[in-house]
This record gives C-alpha cells, sequence and structure tokens, in this order.
C-alpha cells in the first residue's frame, strides 16, 4: 500500500495533491494569536516567560535560536514525520516572532513584503 502522503517532486503534483492529514488534541492558535500573545508578554513582563528572557538576551541571541530552529525545521522536513516537521515549523515561527518583537517590528510591517 503507498504511503499516505509523501512530498511531491513537481510543481503540479504539489498542486493536485492533498496536504497531510494532522490530528488535532488542542485548541489552535493562530499566527495574530500568537503575535498578540507575545506583545502583551513583552509590555507585561511576566516572572516565568521565556519570551522575556529571550527578549533580554537580544537579537544575537534570538538570532541564533532562529538558526537552530530553522536547521530542526529542515532535518524534521526531511527525515522525520509530519508531526514533528509541524512541531519544528511551529517553533521556527514562534522565534520568529520574537525577532520582530526585538526588533520592534509588526505584523503589518512584515505582512507588506509577502
Ligand atoms: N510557541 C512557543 C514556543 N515554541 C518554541 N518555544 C521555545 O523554544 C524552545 C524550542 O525547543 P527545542 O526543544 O527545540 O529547544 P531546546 O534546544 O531543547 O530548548 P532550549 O534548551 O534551547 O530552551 C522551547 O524550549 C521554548 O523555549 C516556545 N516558547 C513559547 N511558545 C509560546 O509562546 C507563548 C508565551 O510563552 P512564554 O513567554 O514562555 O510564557 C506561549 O503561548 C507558548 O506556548
Amino acid at each position: 500500500m503507498p504511503p499516505a502522503w509523501s512530498a511531491p517532486s513537481r510543481v503540479s503534483e504539489r498542486r493536485s495533491r492533498p496536504a497531510p492529514v494532522l490530528h488535532y488534541a488542542v485548541p489552535m492558535k493562530t499566527f495574530e494569536d500568537l503575535f498578540a500573545e507575545l506583545q502583551d508578554k513583552a509590555v507585561n513582563r511576566p516572572a516565568g516567560s521565556g519570551t522575556v528572557d529571550e527578549l533580554d538576551r537580544g537579537v544575537h541571541f534570538i538570532g541564533k535560536k532562529l538558526v537552530e530552529e530553522a536547521a530542526e525545521t529542515w532535518m524534521a522536513c526531511e527525515h522525520e514525520s509530519d508531526a514533528a516537521a509541524c512541531e519544528e515549523i511551529s517553533q521556527l515561527l514562534y522565534h520568529t516572532q520574537v525577532m520582530m518583537l526585538a526588533k520592534g517590528y509588526t505584523l503589518e510591517d512584515v505582512y507588506r513584503y509577502l
């Protein structure tokens, strides 16, 4: 039996094949929800927040986390399960948002280039 999903090799295949089916057990947060949450953490600085800790460490530290998560995303997409790959992508998105906050960028500042 063929695998349920495998990465398409051509653009035409990519358009016609279904996305991987993943199962969700928890309520989902959107990119915008997370950014609003992190903006609030940056302003109110609650104790125990990893985001506050990363912001205090600065752009150089956050940049290294970003590169680390990018590499983990690549490896997971190439060698691990769809769920593992998506988890790494979520961490990459998180660290991207922390970098945006460290630099003082809004969602609109970035979206204008999409
Ligand atoms: N989505 C995330 C998120 N994704 C990744 N991370 C951080 O990124 C790290 C990535 O995990 P890895 O296993 O790859 O890293 P690791 O090398 O084992 O961990 P480290 O030793 O580098 O911390 C995690 O340890 C978290 O510190 C996140 N930290 C927080 N969030 C969300 O951000 C919001 C605010 O979080 P706090 O600021 O901590 O309250 C909450 O909704 C969280 O769910």
